[in-house]
């Protein structure tokens, strides 16, 4: 989408006509339009800007504003887009005597836009290689409602029709081929001669009549119209208005009258599309193109299939405040207006067939095309490397199962050498010697009771043997209370625990001869340090198990991460295999739809090659019949000769 540019141009002020048309110094006030780069405002001389009467636009011109530079800003752009196939429009809209005939034609020091458009398309198709132009010019006017050909005085009076080709049309109007610039001048001065202006009171050559001279653009590849390359077909209107008119101020009458008529009639159905249209879609509903001639032929450089630049031309002087006013707020309106264009191209009937052709080689070539069968082997591989590090991830498992157990085993037994170490330490302490706060926690009961100041004392594994118990033998597996707390110092626990515990028996392989099963004495200390020995080692191995059991656990998130990426990608390549089989399948059906139609076209051929052959075989019957007859007739002729 694309807005429709609007520019506004202030012609210089008119003294003559203005003094014509109401030289009454009791209207001449004080206000005057200012302009701006791209504003114009009115303002009261005295009292500043006038509220509500400030309007922006894309370009504003003022009065010494060359047709060169409104041209060079407005329309030159263009011109360069029709010849590359997009439509285009340039209009001029404003009061009678503002200055649009002077802005579309000019004159000979300051060519107007159209001779300038022309002379520009012509340069830029000498410049386009690769191209092959024709170019066809029209020229029409709509006076009084009628459209009539300017380039005849024949054809009046014409039909706007629609087809779908076409799409809306002026049907017998003439259009000229051209090949240079000086043809199309031609032209437009004989459509200049046959065009209806007439003198009023505010301008002496006044347009009754909207005009639209229209250059067709028609271009292709060079030397390749048959290899499927499509035409571009563009339209160039540039359209001269008459402009709207007051008539005590024109002082129109009888037929200038009727004429004024049509002429804001038809400038206000202009105006009711242009409000339509700048309505936001919601609230837009029918555009009424159809209620007047002049919007349904510019029906695409409206809101449609085209690029449209409006110039909004002004009369600055204060008696014209209102008009020029009225034809900033169309200029407003117009500007809120988007269009669509788009390149149009068609095919002919042979570049038709060459491109389904080339169409249908393609899409073979896309069945037979490795992409899929290489997509299938993709995930494939996809599927072994996941079940690859599936199985990976299970050997991991195990191994740190199995790392698990032996670590467990390890503190197991770790446990059992640390009950062993303490135990021996218990039979050489004595109460005073559990001054450590660690040492105490680790000889904690489940039902200890804490007492400040004080500890809990477990009862050692040993405490059935005589060495090793802390409770003097006699005391058997009771303990009276009394007892208990003198022993230990302040150190309570629960007594009816303690009778619970059992005894363990001594391990035979440390207090026994394996020989005579006689319980050996080792030393103490000899035991002692054994133990820690092994404790140590023990922790070691505890330590590595701890080590390999994070590289482990390490090793397996690695794969986890790994497995989760395989799997997306599994599901993207086979979301993938599922949209190029859906792919396959529209082109395996294109290609059946194509192969019907190229049965359809052969069997066309052959409808037509047989009736060419059926007239073939006519045409020599009825040419040896009528050699039989000149035959006949020359012995005859001869035989009348005396
Ligand atoms: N920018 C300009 N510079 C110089 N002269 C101008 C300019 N614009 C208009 N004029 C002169 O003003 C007069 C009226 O201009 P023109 O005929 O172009 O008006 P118009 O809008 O086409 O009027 P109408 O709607 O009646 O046909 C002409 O004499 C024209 O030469």
């Amino acid at each position: 989408m694309e807005k429709i540019s609007v520019a506004v141009r202030f012609r210089p002020p008119n003294p003559a006509a203005a003094a014509a048309a109401d030289p009454s110094p009791a209207v001449a006030g004080d206000r005057e339009w200012r302009i701006d780069d791209t504003r114009v405002t009115l303002l009261h001389r005295s009292a500043g800007p006038v509220p509500g009467a400030s309007f922006a636009f894309d370009h504003v011109f003022d009065r010494a504003a060359t047709n060169e530079r409104v041209y060079g800003t407005v329309v030159r752009d263009l011109i360069g887009a029709v010849v590359d196939g997009f439509n285009a429009t340039a209009f001029a809209y404003g009061q009678t005597s503002s200055g649009k005939t002077f802005t579309m034609n000019g004159s000979d020091a300051d060519p107007g836009i159209i001779p300038r458009a022309v002379r520009d398309v012509f340069d830029a198709v000498g410049q386009t290689d690769d191209r092959e132009f024709l170019v066809r010019v029209s020229y029409m006017e709509i006076y009084n409602e009628d459209i009539n050909d300017l380039l005849t005085i024949e054809d009046q009076k014409l039909q706007i029709k629609e087809s779908l080709e076409r799409g809306v049309y002026v049907a017998g109007l003439r259009e000229e081929i051209v090949n240079n610039s000086e043809q199309v001048f031609e032209l437009l001065q004989l459509g200049e001669a046959n065009r209806h202006f007439g003198e009023t009171n505010m301008n002496a050559r006044s347009s009754r009549s909207h005009t639209i001279f229209r250059m067709v653009i028609e271009s292709s590849a060079k030397n390749q119209i048959d290899n499927g390359d499509p035409i571009r077909v563009s339209v160039l209107n540039l359209v001269d208005l008459a402009g709207s008119e007051r008539n005590h101020k024109t002082g129109t009458e009888g037929v200038r009258l009727n004429e004024a008529g049509h002429i804001n009639k038809s400038l206000l159905m202009l105006g009711n599309v242009i409000n339509k249209l700048s309505e936001n879609g919601k609230q837009r509903g029918h555009i009424p193109y159809r209620d007047s001639k002049l919007t349904r032929i510019l029906q695409p450089a409206l809101g449609g299939n085209a690029k449209t630049s409006i110039i909004c031309t002004a009369a600055p002087e204060e008696m014209h405040i209102e008009e020029t006013r009225g034809t900033l707020k169309f200029a407003s309106r117009a500007k809120c207006v988007s269009n669509c264009a788009q390149v149009n191209e068609i095919l002919t009937d042979a570049a038709l067939l060459k491109r389904q052709k080339r169409e249908i080689e393609e899409l073979r070539k896309k069945l037979q095309g490795s992409h899929s069968e290489g997509l299938e082997q993709v995930v494939l591989k996809l599927r072994n490397d996941m079940h690859k590090s599936e199985l990976e991830r299970d050997r991991l498992a195990m191994e740190l199962e199995e790392e698990r157990k032996l670590r467990m085993s390890l503190e197991h037994h770790l446990i059992e050498q640390q009950k062993k170490l303490d135990g021996l330490d218990n039979t050489g302490m004595s109460g005073d010697q559990f001054t450590d706060s660690t040492q105490l926690d680790s000889l904690k009961t489940p039902d200890s009771k804490y007492i400040p100041d004080g500890f809990v004392a477990r009862r050692s594994r040993y405490s059935n043997d005589v060495e090793f118990s802390p409770i003097p033998e006699n005391l058997g597996t009771t303990a009276d209370e009394d007892l208990w707390t003198r022993l230990n110092k302040g150190c309570v626990t629960d007594l009816d625990m303690l009778e619970m515990t059992p005894g363990l028996k001594r391990e035979a392989s440390l207090l026994e001869d394996a020989t005579s099963g006689a319980p050996l004495e080792e030393p103490t200390d000899a035991r002692c340090q054994r133990l820690e020995k092994e404790c140590n080692s023990d922790r070691q191995q505890l330590e590595e198990s701890n080590m390999r059991c994070a590289a482990l656990e390490k090793e397996r998130d690695l794969l986890r991460d790994e497995n989760k990426s395989l799997q997306q990608e599994l599901s993207d390549s086979k979301r993938e295999a599922n949209r190029l089989v859906a792919e396959k399948q529209e082109l395996a059906g294109q290609l059946d739809t194509e192969r019907q139609k190229m049965e359809e076209l052969k069997q066309d051929i052959q409808v037509v090659t047989q009736a060419f052959l059926q007239r073939e075989g006519h045409l020599t019957s009825l040419y040896a019949k009528s050699k039989a007859i000149m035959e006949n007739c020359k012995p005859s002729q001869f035989a009348t000769q005396p």
